[in-house]
């Protein structure tokens, strides 16, 4: 039989960690995505996780997901841990309270799916159909159904890309106040670096295989966009992606 490579982090090692990768690597063919990567990550602390496009982000998600076996090295997360995707991925016959609750086990299923959709803001929306949610409710859904699960650790993977932006900033109210209430552990991997700024205690950057930068944000809450050390992370970030010029020759 195979063995898993993800692991649940068990008694002491859960209570200092929610997040332990040692040595990870993952080849496509010839193609080396992730090189030894190292990442721990703290009980209940948010990280955000950039890279260019094609630097295994979401490479890294499916591993922690426990979605890809084919690797090398050590990848260890905290038992309970859910994923939200960039599409909400709800299933079509079943309506909202039954995605959230779905595959959950025990009696009183039904009231935890219907509390979980209330603090999403979706109560009342219980037997709505997937389809008849806008872009923002569905994600709404996909967030109660991580939150039903208590996690100590939530990955996403631009679980806002999709969103226009009014939208996404009432998604980042909700995660901000979800957060706060839960302290899970959270990995955000996103594109958009002022997102990973307002959102996170610390930001990462994945390039060729391995973290190149692990800064703390180190600012208050909430986060003016026109914080000095707001603009000076945002440049060193875009620095590090290598578009600093042409994001600012945009602006
Ligand atoms: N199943 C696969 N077979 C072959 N190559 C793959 C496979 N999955 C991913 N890759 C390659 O691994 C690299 C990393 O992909 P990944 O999707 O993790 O990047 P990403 O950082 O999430 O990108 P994006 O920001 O564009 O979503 C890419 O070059 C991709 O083509």
């Amino acid at each position: 039989m195979a063995t898993r490579i993800l692991r649940d982090l068990t008694g002491a090692d859960e209570a200092a960690a929610a997040i332990r990768v040692r040595g990870l690597t993952r080849v496509f063919g010839d193609h080396v995505v992730l090189d030894g990567l190292d990442l721990t990550v703290a009980p209940g602390e948010f990280v955000a996780l950039l890279g260019r496009s094609g630097s295994g982000k979401s490479t890294l998600l499916r591993i922690l997901g426990g979605f890809d076996d084919e690797v090398s090295g050590e990848v260890l997360a905290a038992r309970r841990r859910a994923v939200v995707f960039q599409e909400p991925r709800l299933l079509p016959w079943t309506r909202a309270l039954g995605n959230v609750v779905l595959g959950l086990p025990g009696a009183d299923v039904d009231r935890r799916g219907r509390a979980a959709l209330a603090e999403v803001g979706l109560a009342g929306r219980e037997r709505s159909w997937p389809v008849t949610l806008s872009g923002g409710e569905a994600q709404r859904v996909a967030l109660a159904r991580a939150l039903v699960r208590e996690p100590d650790l939530v990955m996403l993977d631009e679980p806002f890309g999709a969103l226009d932006a009014l939208t996404r900033i009432r998604m980042h109210a909700l995660l901000q106040e979800l957060c706060r209430r839960h302290r899970p552990a959270v990995l955000f991997v996103t594109h958009d670096v002022d997102e990973a700024i307002l959102l996170a205690d610390r930001v990462l950057v994945l390039t060729d295989g391995r973290l190149s930068l692990d800064v703390p944000v180190g600012l208050p809450t909430p986060r003016p966009r026109a914080h000095p050390a707001f603009a000076a992370l945002r440049a060193r970030l875009l620095t590090e992606l290598g578009v600093r010029d042409l994001a600012e020759a945009a602006t």
